[in-house]
């Protein structure tokens, strides 16, 4: 089988490598990518991106001063979007997200939030007129916006956000304000420098009345000057564990007007003589922050597969130590507890992409709905959307770690990218709901279903039907290999339910005992758990569900792939499966050689099939995880760049470690 990845002055490890693949990558290429026609576009983006010089860097970042890294930052994207006609720009999670990641990298931007939360929001919360008009502005780039929401006080508890915004029906106008310093917006992504508009989240104000928070979407500097316009104050909130190249930023404003109608008026209203007409669902202002919670999956995941790749390529080249004696050093791959490390990683990866899939579908079912003012998903695509977002960036927070770690000492220098990818990453932790507090909307959604289940109704959404099945008593597991996947889902779906259930029972006393809201909070750790099960059994689902639909001579390897993912989650959590003699211990010890075997299985394809995520060099911007395998070669010319290197002695010598030598030897 011929094999893109093989070129002619490679290290020979990985060649060895990849001549051992079983499977044809290329198809396994398209399989992962969404088919052939997505690969093709895929290498027609990076052709593109390779052959316009301007959208590179002209030093690793690595090396570049935060101002730099801004100014670099802002120079590429302007390049970027003068060429968006090499893409389909209706293709945001498919040829966007590649084009950007390919060509900005994990740094982020000027634009970032424009284009990943101020036009979608243009795009889901204005009126027919408001979009005419916007829209146009934003796409064109004539102007530039963010999303200003989180404020320094208050970011999760969005009811008490405290910028105001008092309608007065004399002018038409809102009057926004920032009462408090903790008040003032902190964090939106290019507000401190970058934008000159931004949706602003403020609660509304009309004929005395708070009517909750609401988007408006508010000029903030000079179209010519770029000056803060009066009223205004705002800057960069300073540097950031990761997202350097954006300006996240704060915003205080002093009693600035704005139109009627630049409220976002597609849900809510206010008329002018301040009427305030009430959206059709309460939670359809925040729209915007599902669109981001459902692509933030592929992302995290390409992140972890990013990291994935790297580690395991390098783990194919690095030789260190001996399994038997005196036969030479081996590859580090070759170390059991390596494959450990690193193959659940990547058995993420694929889950959460695939996941990622099956979000973007019902998202986009859910706008189709929400055109013929139809609600009814909103809650499943809310209790999904968190879910994942939690759980999947969780994991690949993690897994990225494991992943550094496991490259030994190469994976701490940022050549290796891991510190990138992490700062990158782990943020999804936190934006878009920080992801404890969004578990607990999940579980807010379980324990209906849980109600339901309990008054006898048979009435529940497919996602959460387990919840009301009866299940089985007993494992049916025998053995490894005659555990088919409607046997590893009815074990996860056994665990799923029984936590679902004792969480709903602990709040049911619970609130017998104490308001609602104190109930909760004693429940609360025992809810996110629930949360969590309910996440893995899906992810874990969708995985071999998925699988099932791949071309007959890639399902074995990623079978295995699969396997490995649902028995990494019952073995790490074995006291769940034990619970009521549900599993014996030795099945759970069964298994756990099942992910033996897995890894053993994995160990010949590992290099092809991180290649099959079709990452190019210039996407993985990582030393250690070069197509080639050249790593000591090429470490030693990104350490020639660093800027301390410029010079042979630096000043420091001569004003500090010199004198301070120098004396020391005259007093010996
Ligand atoms: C032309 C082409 C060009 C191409 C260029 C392309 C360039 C592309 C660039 C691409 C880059 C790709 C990379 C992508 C990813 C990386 C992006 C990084 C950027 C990061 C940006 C970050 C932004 C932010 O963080 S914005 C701020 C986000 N803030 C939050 O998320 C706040 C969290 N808090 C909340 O959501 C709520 O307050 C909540 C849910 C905690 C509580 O809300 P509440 O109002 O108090 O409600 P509650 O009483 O608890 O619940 C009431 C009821 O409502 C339900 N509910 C809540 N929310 C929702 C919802 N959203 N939808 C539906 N229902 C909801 C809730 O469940 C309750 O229901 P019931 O139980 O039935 O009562
Ligand atoms: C990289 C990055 C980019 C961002 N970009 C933007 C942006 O563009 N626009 C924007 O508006 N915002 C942005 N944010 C802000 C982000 O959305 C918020 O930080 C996030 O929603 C969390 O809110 P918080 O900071 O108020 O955390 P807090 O709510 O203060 O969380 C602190 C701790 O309290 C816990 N906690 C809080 N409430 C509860 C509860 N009810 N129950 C249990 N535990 C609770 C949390 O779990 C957490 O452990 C960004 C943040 C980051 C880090």
């Amino acid at each position: 089988m011929s094999n893109r990845w093989i070129q002619p002055g490679d290290n020979v490890d990985i060649t060895n490598e990849r001549k051992k693949c079983t499977f044809d990558i290329e198809k396994m290429s398209a399989f992962i990518h969404g088919g052939e026609d997505k690969l093709q576009r895929r290498r027609e983006i990076l052709e593109y991106v390779k052959s316009n010089k301007s959208l590179g860097d002209p030093q690793p970042i690595e090396f570049m001063t935060r101002n730099e890294r801004v100014e670099n930052a802002s120079r590429k994207i302007v390049e970027m979007t003068n060429n968006t006609d090499q893409i389909d720009g209706s293709d945001f999670f498919g040829e966007g997200m590649y084009y950007q990641a390919l060509t900005m990298g994990r740094d982020l931007h000027a634009m970032s939030l424009h284009y990943v939360m101020f036009i979608p929001t243009l795009q889901g919360q204005t009126d027919d007129e408001q979009l005419d008009h916007w829209l146009s502005l934003a796409i064109a780039r004539a102007i530039v916006g963010t999303y200003a929401q989180t404020e320094l006080g208050h970011g999760t508890n969005l009811s008490k956000l405290e910028t105001t915004a008092h309608y007065d029906p004399k002018t038409e106008e809102f009057v926004l304000n920032s009462p408090t310093i903790t008040a003032a917006k902190w964090w939106p992504g290019a507000l401190g420098k970058s934008s000159n508009y931004a949706v602003v989240v403020a609660q509304l104000y009309t004929q005395g009345e708070c009517k909750g928070p609401h988007p408006f979407i508010v000029q903030l500097r000079e179209m010519d000057t770029h000056k803060p316009l009066k009223g205004i104050t705002l800057g960069d909130i300073g540097p950031k564990l990761g997202i350097n190249g954006s300006d996240n930023g704060f915003l205080l404003f002093d009693h600035v007007r704005i139109p009627r109608r630049h409220m976002l008026m597609r849900y809510s209203k206010v008329l002018p003589d301040g009427t305030y007409i009430k959206p059709q669902h309460s939670k359809l202002g925040y729209g915007t922050m599902v669109f981001v919670r459902s692509i933030m999956i592929k992302d995290q995941a390409s992140q972890l597969g990013a990291a994935s790749t790297i580690a395991i390529r390098y783990a194919s080249v690095r030789r260190q130590g001996e399994i038997i004696p005196n036969s030479g050093e081996v590859q580090i791959l070759d170390y059991q507890t390596q494959q450990y490390r690193l193959f659940p990683q990547l058995a993420r990866a694929f889950a959460f992409l695939f996941a990622a899939y099956e979000i973007r579908d019902l998202y986009m079912k859910v706008t189709e709905q929400l055109t013929h003012g139809n609600t009814e998903l909103l809650p499943e695509i809310h209790a999904l959307s968190s879910g994942l977002k939690s759980v999947v960036s969780w994991d690949t927070a993690q897994g990225i770690e494991q992943c550094r770690l496991a490259c030994g000492g190469h994976g701490y220098s940022q050549a290796s990218a891991f510190p990138e990818i992490y700062g990158y990453a782990v943020g999804g932790c936190t934006y878009e709901g920080e992801n404890i507090v969004m578990l607990q909307q999940v579980a807010r959604f379980l324990m209906k279903a849980a109600e339901e289940v309990k008054k006898g109704s048979a009435n529940l959404a497919e996602i959460c039907a387990y919840i009301g099945r009866k299940g089985e008593q007993h494992s049916r597991f025998t053995s490894v290999d005659s555990y088919r996947d409607e046997d590893i889902v009815s074990d996860l779906e056994y665990v799923a339910r029984q936590q679902v259930f004792r969480a709903y029972e602990k709040l049911r006393k619970a609130q017998q005992q104490a308001n609602s809201e104190t109930a909760w909070n004693s429940c609360s750790v025992e809810l996110c758990k629930t949360s969590r099960w309910h996440v893995r059994l899906y992810l874990v689902k969708n995985f071999l569900a998925k699988v099932s639909t791949a071309p007959s001579d890639l399902r074995a390897v990623l079978h295995d792939v699969a396997r490995l993912y649902a028995f990494d989650i019952i073995t790490s959590s074995s006291g769940n499966f034990y619970e009521n003699g549900y599993m014996r211990e030795d099945q759970m010890n069964e298994i756990r050689e099942g992910v033996y075997k897995c890894l053993h299985r994995i160990r010949p394809n590992a290099v092809s099939l991180v290649d099959s995520w079709d990452y190019d060099d210039r996407e993985l911007k990582s030393v250690l995880g070069r197509r080639d395998g050249n790593v000591y070669p090429a470490l030693l010319e990104w350490a020639k760049q660093s800027p301390l290197n410029k010079t042979e002695v630096l000043p420091t010598f001569d004003k500090y470690l010199g004198p301070m030598m120098r004396e020391a030897k005259s007093k010996l």
